[in-house]
């Protein structure tokens, strides 16, 4: 039976009534969810806190969009949309009403205010109901055919494309497919829940209706914090730990250098922006799995068990590529994955990659599994592209993998509260 409070209150209320917010406290069992699900409110309900790290909340507003910097959560529900809109005002419209559901779902709250008209379909798809927000983060991205397509500038903003978002060059070994690659926009939603992700794109798509479809869309996951034994870098689908050699997200400094979009340096709307890259990266796992150890070892240049660089024993040891074996030879080898997307070191790109699995393909039987590819950098033709040149052309990883999807973002700053996401765009 419904009672009068389970109409007017808010997911976030009910966590705020529960004494849960900020600060990682979320009902146990009895809890919030039960509280949806029985349609019993009550502030009594709060003697049943217990700690739960899903609990989480993060600040939607501010000068970055989050998800970037964002510590990696468990989940990615990851979708490109196409805009069906004519005119540059049904652009911003979108982003306006998916800026206020973002800031709201982020928070804990449906996507819209419910009217709980009998006669009308909800305003929230529901399946968030009783859920934390779970860490989850909205991160939106603006792809180069926003700005021109097929010669035209649809939505009179080709002005403003900046010449960092240009189309990715054709790498040696892509076999690139229409499915998985492009869209007018990017949408990243990450969560340490699946159900709160997929609620996200599910709603944005809903909200876009008219404006904007989903061109496509790819689900990952890395392990979640509570199968970990212990805290660190999570493991990709090949057994080694992913993600080791990623600047400090926390060191403002790294982030301006590698991240962050500095003032004049690309068009003004861009300023702490950000170049989102995704690849769909398909392993031939059944191919890895023949092989050796020590190949295996080789391809990557770090010890599976550990994650230290060959030769070393340490996961986070400096990547050391002039050491030599008794015999001279390099130890870390020079195709080796990390010896040739480090190079000098110098240029960086900050990773968010995470694990996927698409069931098996139907031509020969193996698994459509791989490796959600996704990455930031504030130039991608300084960034990205050197690096992403170099390992296609002689990377040892590449007999085992094939980039099948592929789309570049502009990721807009971020908004402050009563603006929007875009809105230094239009
Ligand atoms: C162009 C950028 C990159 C692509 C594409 C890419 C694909 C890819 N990577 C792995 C697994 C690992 N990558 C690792 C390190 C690493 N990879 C890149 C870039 C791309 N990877 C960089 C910049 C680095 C760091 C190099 C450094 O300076 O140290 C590692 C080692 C551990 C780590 O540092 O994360 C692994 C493992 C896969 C499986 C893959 C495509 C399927
Ligand atoms: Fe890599």
């Amino acid at each position: 039976m419904e009672t009068k409070n389970d109409q007017t209150l808010s997911r976030r209320q009910l966590l705020k009534m529960a004494g849960v917010g900020g600060a990682g406290l979320l009902l146990g069992a009895g809890g919030v969810g039960t509280l949806f699900g029985t349609g019993v409110v009550s502030a009594k309900g709060s003697k049943a806190a217990t700690a739960q790290p899903n609990a989480d909340i993060l600040p939607f507003y501010g000068t970055y969009q989050q998800g970037i910097i964002t510590p990696q959560q468990d989940f990615i529900y990851f979708a490109a949309f196409d805009i069906i809109g004519k005119k540059q005002s049904d652009v911003r419209g979108l982003f306006e009403k998916w800026t206020a559901a973002a800031a709201r779902m982020t928070q804990g709250e449906t996507a819209g205010d419910e009217t709980n008209n009998q006669h009308l379909p909800p305003t929230d798809t529901g399946e968030a109901i009783g859920l934390t927000p779970s860490k989850l983060t909205l991160t939106f991205g603006v792809g180069p055919t926003l700005f021109t397509k097929d010669g035209s500038d649809r939505f009179g903003l080709a002005s403003k494309r900046p010449s960092q978002l240009a189309d990715l060059p054709a790498f040696s070994a892509d076999e690139l497919q229409e499915e998985w690659s492009g869209g007018d926009i990017g949408v990243q939603v990450c969560a340490n829940d699946p159900q709160v992700a997929f609620h996200a794109i599910r709603n944005l798509a809903r909200i876009a209706r008219g404006t904007a479809v989903i061109r496509w869309s790819q689900a990952g996951f890395q392990r979640t914090e509570k199968a970990a034994a212990q805290p660190g870098t999570a493991r990709n689908l090949m057994g080694f730990k992913d993600g080791t050699g990623n600047p400090d997200v926390t060191d403002a400094n790294a982030m301006n250098d590698v991240v962050w979009v500095q003032p004049s340096e690309s068009k003004a709307w861009m300023t702490n922006g950000t170049y989102m890259i995704v690849r769909r990266i398909r392993m031939r796992i059944e191919e890895w799995d023949r092989s050796t150890l020590k190949d295996q070892e080789a391809t990557f240049g770090r010890s599976r068990n550990s994650g230290a660089p060959i030769g070393g024993t340490d996961e986070f040891e400096k990547l050391d590529l002039e050491k030599k074996d008794a015999s001279g030879k390099p130890l870390i080898p020079v195709d080796s994955h990390v010896a040739l997307a480090h190079g000098d070191g110098k240029v960086r790109i900050l990773r968010r990659s995470y694990s996927y699995t698409n069931g098996i393909d139907s031509k020969t039987g193996q698994l459509d599994t791989g490796l959600f590819f996704v990455c930031f950098n504030r130039d991608p033709l300084k960034q990205f592209v050197p690096m992403q040149t170099r390992l296609s052309k002689s990377d040892r990883l590449n007999e085992y993998i094939v980039h099948v999807g592929s789309a570049v973002f502009a990721c807009l700053p971020g908004a402050a509260p009563g603006g929007f996401i875009g809105q230094q765009l239009f």
